[in-house]
């Protein structure tokens, strides 16, 4: 039997020439085999007992707890949820981020920034926010529509996901491309100290979501941000070929002074 759950974005884009997805789509590059391709869902009843779940596959034990917040003073490891192929039902506390944003999100004018995001209500610490979803891109590709927005003086909108899966081995990398098929969360401007923290989740595919959780306790109408550097490898400070020389305007008094970018797309 197949649990399908429902995902709950009421979310749109106010420019008409852009399209909403709620989650990530393939895009040039990348093979759909990716998208096609499921895990074997568990075999447990009801609701999920960590131990003996079979969505746990080496990664970290589940990373939410039952009243549906992350630890974000926990270093994730890998993620996976519960999702369609699971005998457990819709209200297993493994299933978070696969229900959709935060009730409440709403655009606001963050000045130099652009766009940015905030939340109407407060967020306790470890809330899941939103994804940060996309096109899903080949690096090419990635390289390609980088150089083409530069030249255009375009807002960089493609973020690189660098995960290890082991030691000594290289970093794979995942670009989500929301420039022009996203969802809310591409309106998330950088901040060197910033409120949400990146966790790479995976439901039924390898295909990661990009997934923002607060890192602290977030006051109504804060502005959400997060360390563009900071994905499940975070970049320390900005060494040299990781910035592009975009001024950051965080305001942060830690800030680094540029906003970082991940060499690969340069
Ligand atoms: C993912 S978009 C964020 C939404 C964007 N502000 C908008 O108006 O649609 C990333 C772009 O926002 C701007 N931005 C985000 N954070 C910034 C910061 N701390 N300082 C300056 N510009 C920032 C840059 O133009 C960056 O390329």
């Amino acid at each position: 039997m197949e649990i399908e759950v429902e995902i709950r974005d009421d979310y749109e884009h106010e420019d008409k020439n852009l399209l909403y997805t709620p989650v990530n789509i393939p895009g040039s590059g990348v093979d759909d085999v990716i998208f096609a391709e499921q895990f074997e869902g568990c075999a447990c009843s009801g609701t999920c007992v960590n131990a003996n779940c079979g969505c746990i596959r080496g990664g970290t034990p589940f990373y939410y707890s039952c009243c549906g917040l992350a630890d974000p003073d926990i270093p994730p490891n890998l993620i996976y949820e519960c999702h369609v192929n699971c005998q457990c039902d819709s209200k297993c506390p493994n299933r978070l981020v696969q229900k959709g944003p935060h009730v409440g999100l709403s655009l606001m004018d963050a000045g130099p920034k652009g766009i940015g995001l905030w939340c109407k209500v407060d967020l306790p610490k470890g809330a899941f926010v939103c994804e940060y979803a996309g096109e899903v891109i080949g690096a090419e590709e990635a390289r390609q529509r980088y150089a083409k927005q530069k030249n255009l003086g375009l807002r960089n909108y493609i973020f690189a996901l660098r995960e290890h899966f082991g030691k000594d081995t290289l970093p794979v990398l995942t670009y989500i491309d929301p420039s022009c098929i996203g969802n809310i969360g591409r309106y998330i401007n950088h901040s060197c100290d910033p409120n949400l923290l990146i966790v790479p989740v995976r439901t039924d595919t390898f295909v990661p979501k990009i997934c923002l959780f607060t890192r602290r306790n977030i006051a109504a109408y804060t502005e959400l941000t997060f360390d563009y550097g900071g994905g499940a490898e975070p970049i320390q400070g900005v060494p040299d070929g990781w910035s592009e020389g975009t001024i950051c305007r965080c305001m942060a008094s830690v800030c680094r002074g540029f906003l970082p970018f991940d060499y690969s797309l340069g």
